[in-house]
């Protein structure tokens, strides 16, 4: 049991490593990084799911931000992004430019949201924008794919994008592509998608078609988004969104709807843009020195988000803070030692340093799906010490940004009890077993009766949104 848990919390942070899904929405953490964080893929939280126990850390390893943008092409083209890391861009490592002008037209969005509108950004191409205020928790777009592909190489986009509809063609070809030069888009058209015994094209066709084919490739490329398991997709609204690194939404793949979601994790204001992170795991917590080079390495951009342009320090100490809370916090277990000073020796030591994660996370504008993961390992400290009640007001707070960030059909996470409302249960639990069936209850009931005051307070928050945009307009 001792291993199964230690090795559990390998994975507590595994979102930290995700979330880049790219989505293009959920990350870009080195290969190096992966064995320190680890990463967590269904199979693997299905694993984690087998052990038995009142309360073990691996129920702390919640919500799966495992939408980010695949990593999967990594082995085919010799990449060094580990596989199932939700990077926005499997190919993404030395991109460069290929057609930014081409976001000179703006082309019309086939919206799957009347809150968002494309629009172009200076130096950025093309983005998306809020048209009305969005207040948090908002379900901005739902969207399936344009086209998807299994991840198995990137010449596997030439036959889809063949079959496309016109209207979905023409959707397609309006997207921003890249040429990552690391990849021999030339070689992989001529020797996979070129028949070399077809002698009815002379030199020049081929030249056109393997033109074509390259440009097909590169924008697939630059727009995909990791869908668990096997599957890369692009999407004709939500490959729009830019990056940055103090994101306002999130993008999460809900793979038994079909669909990718976008969840405004901030109030948005009207005309604000809709930015997702490119990066996950420590890589977003790198210092704005190496992250600003890493993003330029692998998307072509330097990034002049708040936190990048941030010359006072502030940010930059932060992000170092949550790094090393982070790591600390994944090597913590039921039987951790103060081997490093960040590593807590104690279940009070790690609820304190929880806290500290959930702090500085917020002051760092990074409200999002890794706050769930922080308020789940603080909850199971809090239980570990019997602090029944603190351990239930946290997970009520996961619960609470869970459902900001992924919504409430979570099939998924359910069925591999990772939701937080497995957490709850999984307290009750923990609390018969300790304390006898009646107290449970009680905490049962206690539970429910906060939720509900809390549901009210939201109401009334959301009546005084909506009362004052209605006044503003
Ligand atoms: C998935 S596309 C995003 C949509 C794209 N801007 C468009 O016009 O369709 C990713 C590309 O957008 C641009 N981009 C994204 N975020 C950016 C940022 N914060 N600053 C500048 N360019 C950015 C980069 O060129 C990047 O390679």
């Amino acid at each position: 049991m001792a291993e199964t848990q230690e090795s559990s919390l390998k994975h507590v942070y595994f979102f930290l490593e995700e979330q880049a899904a790219v989505s293009p929405s959920d990350g870009f953490a080195g290969a190096g990084e992966a064995s320190r964080y680890g990463t967590v893929t269904h199979a693997g939280l299905e694993e984690m799911q087998k052990a038995d126990s009142a309360v073990t850390i691996e129920q702390v390893a919640a919500s799966p931000s495992g939408d980010l943008p695949g990593a999967e092409y990594a082995s085919t083209y010799g990449t060094s992004i580990p596989s199932g890391k939700p990077e926005m861009n499997p190919l993404a490592p030395a991109f460069w430019m290929r057609k930014k002008e081409s976001a000179s037209s703006v082309p019309a969005l086939n919206a799957a949201s009347s809150l968002v509108e494309i629009r172009k950004v200076e130096g950025k191409g093309c983005g998306l924008f809020a048209v009305a205020s969005i207040p948090r928790g908002t379900m901005i777009i739902s969207e399936a794919p344009l086209m998807k592909i299994l991840n198995a190489g990137i010449h596997l986009t030439w036959g889809p994008y063949c079959r496309l509809s016109n209207q979905d063609k023409a959707a397609y070809d309006a997207m921003y592509g890249y040429q990552p030069p690391s990849i021999d888009f030339d070689s992989i058209a001529r020797t996979s998608l070129v028949d070399p015994f077809d002698d009815t094209m002379d030199g020049g066709d081929v030249d056109k078609l393997v033109a074509e084919q390259i440009r097909v490739m590169s924008t697939f490329a630059i727009n995909s988004f990791n869908l668990q398991p096997h599957h890369l997709g692009i999407y004709a609204s939500i490959s729009r969104l830019n990056h940055s690194c103090v994101p306002n939404v999130h993008s999460f793949i809900n793979g038994p709807l079909g669909v990718n979601t976008i969840y405004a994790t901030k109030d948005i204001l009207p005309n604000e843009e809709l930015t997702i992170t490119y990066l996950g795991g420590r890589a977003s917590y790198l210092p704005r020195s190496k992250r600003i080079p890493e993003l330029h390495r692998k998307f072509g951009f330097i990034c002049q988000c708040s936190a990048c342009t941030d010359q006072t320090g502030a940010s930059d100490g932060r992000r170092e803070l949550l790094d090393y809370l982070a790591w600390g916090l994944n090597e913590y277990n039921d039987h951790s030692t103060a081997t490093d000073a960040c590593i807590p020796a104690s279940h009070a030591a790690a609820l304190s340093q929880a806290e500290d994660l959930i702090i500085t996370l917020k002051q760092e504008g990074l409200d999002t799906i890794e706050l769930t993961k922080a308020y789940r390992i603080a909850s199971y400290a809090a239980l570990k010490i019997k602090n029944y009640e603190y351990a239930l007001q946290l997970a009520r707070e996961e619960s609470e940004v869970e459902k900001y960030c992924l919504g409430t059909d979570l099939r998924d996470l359910r069925r591999l009890g990772i939701a937080t409302e497995s957490w709850f249960k999984r307290i009750y639990e923990t609390i018969e077993v300790w304390e006898g069936k009646e107290v449970a209850r009680e905490y049962q009931e206690l539970s429910k009766k906060e939720k509900q005051k809390k549901k009210a307070r939201r109401y009334k928050k959301a009546k005084r949104v909506a009362a004052a945009a209605s006044c503003a307009e």
